[in-house]
């Protein structure tokens, strides 16, 4: 029984009629059955930005598929990526002293729901060993003691490149990471901030928006860059608050949004679900 492949397509272009109808008709041509499509055109940037899920016949692999393409790439102006379904990104989750999110996600992979494979976890510091551990996974300690940051830096990035990373999550990961690693990072890094951002960058955030007398907190899963917490916004949500509640009920309160934000986010980009647009996302959910 032949066994049909699936892969996901995603381009941007120039914005002009006729785009959907040209790459359909050539998937048709290859034999390929369209499942899922979604697509945005940017009224400020004049791009059009699609994501296809599509089912291939078995003759025809990935690399076949991405050298047919290539006239209508041409044709059409798409940057594009193609991605091959069964091979599934591989992620490494970077944590420190609060484990909310890292279980959160660890338990969600466990349980299939993350369409990824956990290369492992890293951290600054040990709490977090056993857990990883305990669900088979490889913990890597490396604290940011002598040698400073630009030696642990050194090390996360050797782990990365020898692991095949492709995402790194910073799942309330409380380094600031440098403008070299951002850089080879760019589009690949993932981090939650506790906060609804732009509010309250930075650290403790509840504790200032408990000062300032917010009603309502969240957290905010963005691309990392250079700049702390100004990276591209992925996913946010917020939660009730009121004058009852001390920040400690705030960071309490925080963990859930945090984490369902957290792998809302990491659970899009496994599935090449958002596209960057400028300092902005696409996300086609
Ligand atoms: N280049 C970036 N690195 C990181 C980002 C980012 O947006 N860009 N986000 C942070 C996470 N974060 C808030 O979400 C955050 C982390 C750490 C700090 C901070 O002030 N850290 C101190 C050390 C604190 C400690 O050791 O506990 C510092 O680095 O001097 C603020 C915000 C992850 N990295």
């Amino acid at each position: 029984m032949s066994r049909t492949q699936h892969f996901v397509l995603c381009f941007r272009c120039p914005d002009k009629p006729g785009i959907i109808a040209a790459v359909s008709s050539f998937l048709f041509e290859q034999g390929c059955d369209i499942r899922d499509a979604a697509q945005y055109g940017d009224p400020d940037t004049c791009n059009f930005f699609v994501r296809i899920q599509l089912a291939a016949p078995a003759e025809l692999d990935c690399a076949e598929l991405d050298a047919r393409i290539q006239p209508l790439v041409q044709s059409q102006q798409l940057d594009y990526t193609l991605h091959d379904m069964q091979r599934r990104m591989r992620t490494l989750i970077a944590v420190s002293r609060q484990g909310h999110c890292l279980n959160d996600l660890l338990h969600r992979w466990h349980c299939g729901l993350l369409h990824t494979d956990i290369a492992g976890v890293v951290s600054n510091h040990e709490d977090f060993r056993r857990l990883t551990e305990w669900y088979g996974l490889p913990f890597h300690y490396l604290p940011m003691n002598d040698g400073g940051k630009a030696r642990q830096e050194q090390k996360l990035l050797e782990l990365i490149e020898k692991d095949n990373v492709d995402l790194l999550v910073l799942a309330r990961y409380m380094q600031v990471l440098s403008e070299d690693l951002c850089e080879k990072l760019q589009g690949a890094c993932i981090n939650i901030h506790h906060s609804f951002l732009p509010s309250f960058k930075g650290a403790k955030p509840y504790h200032r928006a408990h000062e300032r007398g917010v009603k309502l907190i969240g957290a905010t899963a963005h691309f990392v860059t250079p700049d702390l917490d100004e990276g591209p916004i992925i996913e946010q949500d917020v939660v009730r608050v009121n004058h009852t509640h001390s920040a400690e009920d705030m960071v309490n309160m925080g963990r859930e949004v945090e984490a369902r934000v957290l792998a809302n986010a990491v659970g899009w980009y496994v599935e090449h679900r958002i596209m960057l647009n400028g300092q902005k996302t696409i996300v086609f959910p």
